[in-house]
């Protein structure tokens, strides 16, 4: 299914460079963009990024983002005019058993981008931040963009360092940036393009549909005694595709309501481990398997977005906020392209 082109912004008619447009949110973003009229360049060292997530219509670099004068001839090659920036890495207990390398990947690859964009003259810059700078205590309520921040994870905290690092520059006038902080990014493109693809990746939509396509024996519940209803952990899923256009708005808006700006992605409803499982077996028909375990280090009972400044600023408006819905999409993608022999393949798989 084709989607209809939108007039291009006329202040933006320069391409858009997504580093770490080869991963799941990246990849997504590239096709909205595309879809929306953009030219697109990627940046991907392909350290988790699968080449052929790449959509077709944008051209790829090849290039780790701490190699700062690659970026630089990148950003002038392409005649660049703004940046969403997703390159990372992503895996919260990752990041427990290795911090140095997630201080260095992510805010070495964040310093130097920045350093090459002031070289080549871009001042704009859409940042893939996340709900994991909140502090951990809070309460169960949902969380708005000017609750306290303190990181329990290194991943966390790379991404507060980055903000902060945005914030100063901006300070001194040097670039315009506007901060997305995604809660649980979940889903697939509802046309069948793109969707998660990461071997090792760990989230929970992500493995209870591989649970449910045979791949995985069970799906473990991890922790039935948190302070929630049903005593699993509850989690705001937003919809990749959704999330893929709130970049797209504060792109179009840069010079406005988005500047300098941080933004909340989340619909501001939460969904338990536990709907999550009844969602799937309702989508299949079939009772998924499950066991259960102890709470998993560092996860919190309830994390739930105050989303209402996205779509009050910046107009946002969901078209896939329902669980039932994240699910499908989820779950189709996995059926009928995410299979394990594939992985790895620069082929995109049949
Ligand atoms: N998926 C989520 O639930 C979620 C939630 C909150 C925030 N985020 C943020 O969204 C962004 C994208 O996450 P994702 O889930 O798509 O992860 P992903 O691992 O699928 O994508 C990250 C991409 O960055 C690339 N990359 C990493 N380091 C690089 C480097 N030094 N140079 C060039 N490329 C590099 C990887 O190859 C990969 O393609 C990240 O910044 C992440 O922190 C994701
Ligand atoms: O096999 C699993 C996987 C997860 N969970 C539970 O499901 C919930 C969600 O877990 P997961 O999908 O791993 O996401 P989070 O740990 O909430 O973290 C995600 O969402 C954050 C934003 O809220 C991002 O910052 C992180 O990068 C991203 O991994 C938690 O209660 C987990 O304990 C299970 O019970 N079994």
């Amino acid at each position: 299914m084709s989607r209809p082109m939108a007039e291009p912004d006329p202040t933006l008619s320069r391409p858009v460079l997504v580093t770490g447009g080869a991963g799941y949110v990246g990849s997504h973003i590239a096709l909205a963009l595309l879809d929306a009229g953009y030219r697109v360049v990627v940046a991907d060292n392909l350290c988790t990024g699968l080449r052929w997530l790449v959509p077709d219509g944008a051209c790829f670099e090849e290039v780790d983002l701490r190699d700062g004068d690659a970026l630089e001839q990148i950003l002038r090659r392409h005649d660049i005019g703004s940046v969403v920036h997703c390159a990372a890495s992503t895996v919260v207990p990752d990041s427990v058993a290795d911090p140095l390398s997630y201080y260095s990947n992510n805010i070495g690859a964040t310093l130097s981008l920045l350093g090459a964009m002031a070289r080549a003259g871009v001042r704009r810059i859409i940042f893939s931040s996340t709900a994991a700078v909140y502090r951990a205590d809070n309460a169960g309520q949902p969380i708005a963009e000017d609750a306290p921040t303190d990181p329990l994870s290194p991943y966390g905290a790379t991404k507060l360092m980055a903000e902060r690092i945005l914030r100063d520059t901006a300070a001194i006038g040097a670039l315009d940036y506007t901060i997305l902080r995604y809660f649980n990014v979940a889903g697939a493109d509802p046309d069948g393009r793109a969707g998660q693809s990461t071997p090792a990746a760990t989230h929970l939509i992500k493995l209870a549909c591989e649970t449910a396509c045979g791949r995985r024996p069970s799906l473990t519940i991890y922790g039935t005694d948190w302070p929630t209803p049903d005593g699993t952990g509850v989690r705001d899923f937003v919809h990749v595709s959704d999330l893929a256009q709130a970049h797209i708005m504060a792109l179009q808006q840069g010079a406005e309501a988005a500047r300098n700006r941080i933004f909340n992605c989340g619909y501001g409803s939460g969904y338990s481990v536990r709907d999550v499982v009844r969602a799937l077996e309702a989508a299949t028909g079939t009772a998924l398997p499950v066991q259960t375990a102890a709470r998993r280090a560092g996860d919190l009972a309830q994390v739930v977005a105050d989303g209402r400044a996205l779509a009050d600023t910046l107009g946002w408006q969901p078209r896939y906020a329902d669980l039932n819905t994240i699910i499908a999409h989820s779950l189709a993608w996995e059926s009928s392209h995410s299979t394990p022999e594939f992985h790895g393949l620069s082929g995109r798989p049949k």
